[in-house]
């Protein structure tokens, strides 16, 4: 199949190379001529797992980049991954989803001074970006048939891949969700045929993906659901690890333990600093902010976000019963939102940090991949060039990111000023000669 993918970020590019790799010719397409560029020599432009190897051995055959929307025509199927973030009141900006749907719209009906080079007889549009359930409907299919009539399909497919695990998940789906207008088969089969070769090679492995066919606003609506379930599930956490505390429980004795039971599962229960990303804030934000416009006050949902949006200054008051945080070095280790990626959006390293300065400390920071992207939040924070350096000196780390190295930190501990750490991710071993204090254990 001829698939082109509009926006080449953490999601345009993971499933452009992953289709790759999945025997469809790929074209992915970006306005930001840096990206464009990396793919075609065959590098990846972000961090993430697997992704390298993939774009390098596809990059220049079934993989190409460009910033022409004239190649559109060409493709049976054109996914839409644009970036979606929230505006100030948790609303979500469409805009440049709104604009790439325009410039997809006047690229399918073939006008030349858009890029369009042919008018397509049929194509499917999918809309990959997290939307509010009427967004599609109101927003973008009318600007994609505005140019090019019904010719054209416009469907949902919401992502649920997660950032640092993206490609795996993108290979091996819990289950694929597929929003169609009622009777589309034209865009039910086109989605069908763009997943057939995944859905072989799960089966080959003994697994059947489950496929919801639904309509667009189920759809997105299911995408909600899912990231609003998981990021209250672990603010539900740390609100009972919160208490666990007050007793001196271990929250993830605890955790272990209820996650036992079938009906809560295991998954999404480690306690600590709570929920950053591109994706729960800003879901979680706009789901509550369309709630609100619809009359509805969404409680838990709300609950959800102060509980997380507490969790930062926990740590900072934790880390306040340990040393005068005032003229302090403090060494904050880990500036992803998680570990495996390069991503600091929302990550809970931002308010630590902001904390930390509003009480005077002298932060120096380190995160394996990060350092660069965080710049842009703090271009005069101190960055160390690994943990040990942090360390140095300190007289207090934080940890904000469970990277597997922080794990084997040992001997690092001994250059510190006072060997304090503030654990928020439960990532290390305390030891007899550490003041360690974990913040749900
Ligand atoms: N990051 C993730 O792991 C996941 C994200 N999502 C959703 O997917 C969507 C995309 O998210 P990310 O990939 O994180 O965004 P991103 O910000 O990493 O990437 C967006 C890309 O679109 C490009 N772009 C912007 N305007 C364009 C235009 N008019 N034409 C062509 N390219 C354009 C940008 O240059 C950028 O490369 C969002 O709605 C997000 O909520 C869903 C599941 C997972
Ligand atoms: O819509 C999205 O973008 C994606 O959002 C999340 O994926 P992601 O944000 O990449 O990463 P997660 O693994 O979900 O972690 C999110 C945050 O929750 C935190 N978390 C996660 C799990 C946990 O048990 N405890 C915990 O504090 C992580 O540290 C991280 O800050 C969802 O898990 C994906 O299914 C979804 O596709």
């Amino acid at each position: 199949m001829q698939v082109s993918v509009v926006g080449s970020g953490y999601v345009g590019t993971t499933i452009a190379a992953c289709l790759a790799d999945l025997g469809h010719d790929v074209v992915a397409v970006d306005i930001d001529q840096a990206v464009v560029d990396a793919i075609n020599a065959g590098d990846s432009p972000i961090h993430e797992p697997g992704l390298d190897e993939r774009i390098a051995e596809h990059a220049g055959g079934r993989l190409r980049a460009t910033t022409d929307y004239g190649v559109l025509p060409d493709t049976d199927l054109t996914f839409l991954a644009i970036q979606t973030p929230s505006n100030a009141d948790g609303s979500i900006d469409t805009s440049a989803l709104e604009a790439a749907s325009e410039m997809t719209g006047e690229a399918l009906a073939g006008r030349p001074e858009d890029g369009g080079s042919q008018v397509v007889d049929e194509h499917v549009v999918v809309v990959k970006s997290t939307v509010l359930p009427d967004v599609v409907d109101a927003r973008l299919a009318p600007r994609i048939k505005a140019h090019a009539g019904d010719r054209v399909s416009v469907a949902a497919n919401p992502e649920f891949q997660r950032e640092g695990s993206a490609v795996a998940d993108f290979l091996a789906p819990d289950k694929l969700v597929f929003g169609t207008a009622p009777g589309d088969e034209r865009a039910l089969d086109a989605l069908h045929e763009c997943y057939a070769p995944l859905l072989e090679a799960r089966a080959a492995d003994g697994h059947d993906v489950p496929i919801v066919e639904t309509d667009v606003p189920t759809a997105m609506m299911v995408k909600y659901a899912n990231n609003a379930f998981l990021a209250a599930k672990v603010s539900l956490i740390n609100d009972l690890g919160n208490v666990c505390k007050t007793y001196g429980i271990d929250t993830y004795e605890v955790a272990d333990a209820i996650g036992l039971d079938d009906r809560i599962g295991a998954k999404f229960l480690r306690s600590g600093l709570g929920w950053g990303g591109s994706c729960f804030p800003k879901d979680v934000a706009a789901i509550v902010h369309a709630a609100r416009e619809h009359g509805y006050e969404p409680r838990m949902l709300q609950a959800a976000i102060d509980v997380n949006d507490h969790q930062p200054e926990r740590m900072l008051e934790l880390l306040e019963k340990h040393v005068d945080v005032d003229g302090a070095r403090v060494a904050v280790l880990g500036l992803a939102f998680k570990p495996g990626t390069d991503d600091v959006r929302n990550s809970r390293a931002i308010p630590v940090i902001d904390g930390l300065q509003e009480r005077g400390a002298d932060v120096v920071a380190y995160d394996p991949v990060a350092t660069e992207n965080m710049r842009e939040h703090f271009p005069d924070l101190e960055y160390a060039d690994s943990a040990a350096s942090a360390l140095h000196g300190a007289d207090a780390a934080l940890v904000t990111t469970d990277w597997d190295e922080f794990q084997a930190l040992d001997d690092e501990f001994d250059a510190m000023h006072s060997k304090v750490i503030v654990d928020g991710r439960r990532v290390i071993e305390p030891q007899d000669d550490l003041t360690y204090d974990g913040l749900t254990w």
